[in-house]
């Protein structure tokens, strides 16, 4: 078996799917920073598409990393010449291979950064997308202010230092722009952020403000930042998804990537030039996409949350598990109909309980394999976006919140490092020191977790919430997860 590369992915088989399109005729015209599972599995495919129909060859990807772990995706992606295959997860076993073109180079930012921004000073590059995790926009929960603390941009602030994060790049390449006449390139945000232009135009402006702030007014009004909903469950790859790749279609692939069948991309049609057409392979592009985005943020990423913590304390590690126990899908559907649902705005088009049953039966895609780890990580970042506006709003409007705020308690009992069976709990969070430490007080000092401003804002001083999140946390010590809902439900 060959390993998979331009001279190769000609000679795989008839069940998979490969470029029809010469890929030497495919020009850059995308940075993206953060190839991850997502990009591979959703935009970078929809470029596939349309590539595949004979279009947007002019919009090929230049990928790009900043961080250390991405130097796996440039060895593995630099010796395939940007190829990968995406795998199709259907419910009933059926895998569906195809090998995605799009991506046409990958650059590892350390290695040399003035080729990232020779790449996005070229006139042909115009849009930058990003996929750099909610963590990635520096923004205060609290406050909602740019936080500039991070080493990486403290570095990038230098006067005179050539920049290596994805902030001081995308900053760098539109002074270099302006300073030589070339139009701005759009910035395209793809994270799960509510409003996540509006958040990528404030940081970045902010940033772009401490380094010279006629440079961020030009930037306030010459960069285009459309706000998007992105939609498509993509978990971490598998050893037994390489295996299963090499095994039942013969393809050798270093990283590729497995996803649901389902797949939703609205964007804000808000460019400053061209675009690829997008609508031509079935993304919205519509004028507001906020009624979408809160839809998916409030149901389907704080679903997440009110199954991952509860479902791991219980005993169960893949998303799939938790969605056949009755009593944890009864929990979820109340979740969305009594306090994601009533936060929602009218979200045109679209039917909200026929959207939260498809979701269950998403989640509940016993072949995608989504593990509880990935959706517990990281919840510093999501919990505060998602789930804590919810509660807000509904304390605003004197509606329950008793099922957010078991979520967060929850959240806070999973912090403490160890399930109820007593098996230790990687906690994977860039606070995780401070959020393990708070958690292991949690008996003693039950409003410990929550009394951090940063995270809850004034949400400790509301009577409501804190009386709901004490009985929350005890039961869950006293009783446990499980028993916690079935007393609920009782
Ligand atoms: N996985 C999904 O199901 C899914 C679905 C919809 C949207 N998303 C969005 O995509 C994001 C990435 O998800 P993924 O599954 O690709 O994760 P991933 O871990 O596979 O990839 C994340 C990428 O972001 C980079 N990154 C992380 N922090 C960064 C920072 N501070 N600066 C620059 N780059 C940074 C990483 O280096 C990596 O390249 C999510 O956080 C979410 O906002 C994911
Ligand atoms: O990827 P995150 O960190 O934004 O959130 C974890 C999951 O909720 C998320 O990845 C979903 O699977 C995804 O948003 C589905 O489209």
């Amino acid at each position: 078996m060959d390993k998979l590369s331009s001279a190769t992915v000609d000679s795989l088989g008839d069940q998979v799917g490969v470029p029809e399109y010469d890929r030497t005729a495919v020009r850059p015209g995308i940075v993206h920073f953060g190839v991850g599972g997502f990009h591979r599995a959703h935009q970078a495919m929809y470029l596939d598409q349309l590539m595949n129909s004979g279009k947007a060859l002019d919009w090929g990807i230049s990928g790009v990393g900043t961080m250390p772990p991405d130097q796996r995706m440039r060895d593995v992606l630099q010796a395939q010449d940007g190829l990968y295959t995406l795998v199709i997860k259907h419910p009933d076993g059926t895998l569906e291979p195809r090998v995605i073109g799009s991506i046409v180079e990958y650059l590892y930012a350390p290695d040399d950064p003035e080729a990232v921004l020779a790449r996005m000073t070229d006139p042909a590059t115009r849009i930058v997308s990003l996929t750099i995790t909610e963590g990635g926009y520096h923004v205060n929960q609290t406050t909602g202010d740019f936080d500039p603390s991070d080493p990486g941009l403290q570095h990038d602030l230098q006067p005179g230092a050539v920049p290596t994060s994805a902030f001081g790049l995308v900053v760098e390449g539109l002074a270099r722009r302006r300073a030589a006449g070339v139009p701005a390139y759009t910035v395209m945000s793809c994270d799960n952020i509510p409003g996540n232009g509006h958040v990528a135009k404030k940081m970045l402006t902010s940033y772009a403000r401490l380094k010279d702030a006629e440079l961020a007014d030009w930037i306030e009004r010459e960069v285009r930042f459309p706000n998007s909903m992105v939609d498509r469950i993509t978990p971490v790859t598998a050893d037994a998804d390489k295996a299963a790749l090499a095994e039942r279609f013969g393809i050798e692939d270093g990283w590729p990537v497995v996803c649901e069948p389902f797949t939703q991309w609205v964007l804000e049609d808000d460019f400053g030039g061209e675009r690829p057409p997008f609508e031509e392979v079935g993304v919205q592009l519509v004028e507001d996409v906020e009624p979408y985005e809160l839809m998916k943020l409030r149901l389907l990423n704080a679903s997440h949350q009110a199954l991952c913590y509860l479902g791991y304390l219980a005993g169960y590690r893949y998303a799939h598990e938790v969605c056949q126990d009755k009593l944890f899908m009864d929990f979820l559907l109340g979740y969305m109909d009594e306090e994601g649902a009533p936060t929602l705005p009218p979200v045109p088009g679209v039917d909200l309980d026929q959207y939260k049953h498809k979701l269950i039966e998403r989640f509940a895609n016993p072949e995608v394999r989504d593990t509880l780890a990935r959706l517990c990580a990281e919840s510093s970042d999501r919990i505060p976006k998602w789930l804590l506006p919810v509660v807000r709003e509904q304390l605003a409007a004197g509606r329950g919140i008793e099922r957010s705020v078991l979520v967060v308690a929850a959240w806070a009992r999973y912090a403490e490092g160890s399930d109820e069976q007593g098996r230790p709990i990687e906690v994977v969070d860039r606070l995780r020191e401070k959020l393990v430490e708070r958690a292991q007080h949690n008996r003693e000092d039950p409003l410990v977790f929550i009394s951090d401003p940063d995270l809850f804002g004034n949400l400790a001083g509301d009577e409501r919430f804190v009386a709901a999140y004490r009985s929350a946390l005890s039961s869950l010590h006293e009783r446990g997860a499980r028993a916690t809902l079935e007393a609920r439900t009782a």
